[in-house]
């Protein structure tokens, strides 16, 4: 499916338009449906636009928030992407929303992995809307090159719901979403920042191999199209 490049002058400008976007697709779903869902990705880069989000006026009481990805730890390691939910998203308007995390208290990752998948599988789906982020190295989510479950996670049959996957640039064990949940979102974004970053995606938008650079299935293979959101 295309992809399309919005630019803008700073961040904040981004943050802004991106909040603006987000919150019509949000206000409409609720408008058909009742309800909207959104999965959000962590990292440096969402920050300034999960504050411009927090104050635009949504039913935020029908909104259920989670994550595309987050690290086996729990939500009071300043490393998980749910705090930077918390502080970020979760706040002003936006605090009677309902997030549904990946950690779960479990004994190991897998079994966090299964009680993640049946929990967010009360979301409806597809999801109206996915940030996707992506890293130096070209992963998104947690599809980190050489990253043990990744063939599976990028695999358009695997089931819905969230894998683990555990790799040399990860750190933590993750658990994340996998290809086929995230790719057909009403509203696919990707996020980025920085002249690196824009150099990273023109290498993914090559050619090459997806599992040297996992964006590459998002943007070769997602069925929605790819709106990518980038400032200097
Ligand atoms: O590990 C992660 O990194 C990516 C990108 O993060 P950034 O700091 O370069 O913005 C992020 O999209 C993903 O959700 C996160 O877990």
């Amino acid at each position: 499916m295309a992809s399309t490049l919005h630019s803008f002058a700073s961040p904040a400008d981004l943050a802004g338009s991106l909040a603006d976007k987000v919150a019509d697709r949000l206000s409409a779903a609720i408008s058909a449906r009742g309800t909207a869902s959104i999965a959000v990705s962590g990292g440096s880069t969402p920050k300034a636009f999960f504050q411009a989000l927090s104050t635009r006026d949504i039913a935020w009481d029908k909104v259920t928030i989670t994550l595309v990805d987050e690290r086996f730890v729990p939500a009071d390691n300043p490393r998980s992407n749910h705090m930077l939910v918390d502080a970020n998203l979760l706040q002003n308007k936006a605090k009677s929303a309902r997030f549904v995390p990946l950690y779960q208290p479990a004994a190991t990752v897998e079994e966090a992995a299964r009680l993640a998948t049946e929990k967010s599988a009360e979301i409806g789906i597809p999801f109206d809307v996915v940030i996707l982020g992506m890293g130096g190295d070209g992963h998104t989510a947690s599809f980190f090159p050489g990253g043990s479950n990744l063939a599976t996670s990028l695999d358009a049959s695997t089931p819905r719901g969230i894998i683990t996957m555990e790799a040399e640039g990860a750190g933590e064990p993750r658990l994340t979403f996998t290809f086929s949940s995230l790719q057909d979102a009403a509203l696919l974004v990707l996020h980025i920042e920085g002249e690196g970053k824009k150099d990273v995606l023109a290498k993914a938008e090559g050619s090459g191999e997806e599992a040297d650079m996992p964006i590459r299935a998002i943007l070769r293979r997602a069925t929605s199209p790819v709106e990518i959101y980038w400032a200097p």
